[in-house]
């Protein structure tokens, strides 16, 4: 486990509008370790999956990164360095990133192609992979087009195919959002296992704070487009200091019937 540490720093993202530009996101600075989750966390529309995308310069059309670097172990690296290798992502809709007319193995194909392994230990990674990820009986997997797999099996793939490239930090967005209760929950065990088993360093967006306490290890919140706070899971939950964070505790305790200690 030689890499360490990747560290985002200065992320800017700028959209044009006719009357100039308006900052998207604001001079975002976070680090993740391997062997931990962090959490970023803030209300819809706050700036976290454009923080991600700029990080791995994958942003959507109409917005642009205006300034920033990521570092992996103090290097700074090009996004096409980072992208697959040492970076893996999983987002929130899993059947919208699968081609609908091709099967998982060619997914395993393409995601293994840039890396130079002989066939038989091409298909050993591939299997393996999918067993790991909770995808049993990978031969016949393989064979599944995105049409034939629930949304839980697609997610999985996903994860499998993370962890095909054995990229050391993997980004999920929303991972288990557009999933049933059971299978957020296998999914959410899965991405704890790994965590450990692997030591891969995970950063989780989500607004959901029930999967911050569930597997977070620390938390970033951010509102419009700047991280406003950074801690701890419990001193986070226990003693939010910024208004926003206090707003999404108090939301998550209340559907419990829950308030925060005084
Ligand atoms: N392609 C785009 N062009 C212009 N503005 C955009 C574009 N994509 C996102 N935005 C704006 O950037 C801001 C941040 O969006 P982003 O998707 O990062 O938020 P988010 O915190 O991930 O929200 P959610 O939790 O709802 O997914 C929002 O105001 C959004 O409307």
């Amino acid at each position: 486990m030689s890499t360490r540490r990747l560290d985002i720093e200065a992320l800017s993202v700028l959209t044009r509008r006719h009357d100039g530009p308006q900052a998207l996101v604001s001079g975002v600075s976070l680090h993740l370790e391997r062997g931990e989750v962090l959490a970023l966390v803030g209300p819809s529309g706050s700036g976290k999956s454009l923080t991600c995308a700029a990080a791995l310069d994958v942003l959507p059309p109409g917005t642009v990164r205006e300034s920033g670097s990521v570092l992996v172990d103090g290097k700074e690296r090009a996004p096409m360095n980072l992208r697959g290798r040492l970076v893996a992502t999983i987002l929130q809709n899993p059947r919208s990133a699968f081609n609908p007319v091709r099967t998982m193995r060619d997914h395993a194909l393409e995601t293994l192609r840039a890396l130079d392994l002989g066939r038989t230990d091409r298909d050993a990674r591939i299997e393996a992979s999918l067993l790991a990820a909770g995808l049993n009986d990978p031969s016949r997997i393989l064979t599944l087009h995105p049409f034939e797999m629930s949304g839980g099996m697609l997610q999985r793939m996903m994860i499998a195919l993370a962890l095909m490239s054995e990229a050391p930090f993997l980004f999920a967005d929303e991972p288990t959002s557009d999933l049933d209760l059971l299978v957020q929950r296998d999914i959410l065990d899965l991405l704890e296992r790994l965590k450990g088993e692997r030591g891969l360093g995970l950063l989780l967006v989500t607004h959901d704070m029930g999967v911050v306490a569930r597997l977070a290890d620390r938390v970033a919140v951010m509102d419009r487009g700047r991280i406003v706070e950074t801690g701890a899971v419990e001193e986070v939950f226990h003693r939010p200091r910024h208004a926003v964070t206090a707003g999404l505790v108090d939301a998550h305790l209340s559907l419990y019937g829950l308030e925060r200690a005084a």
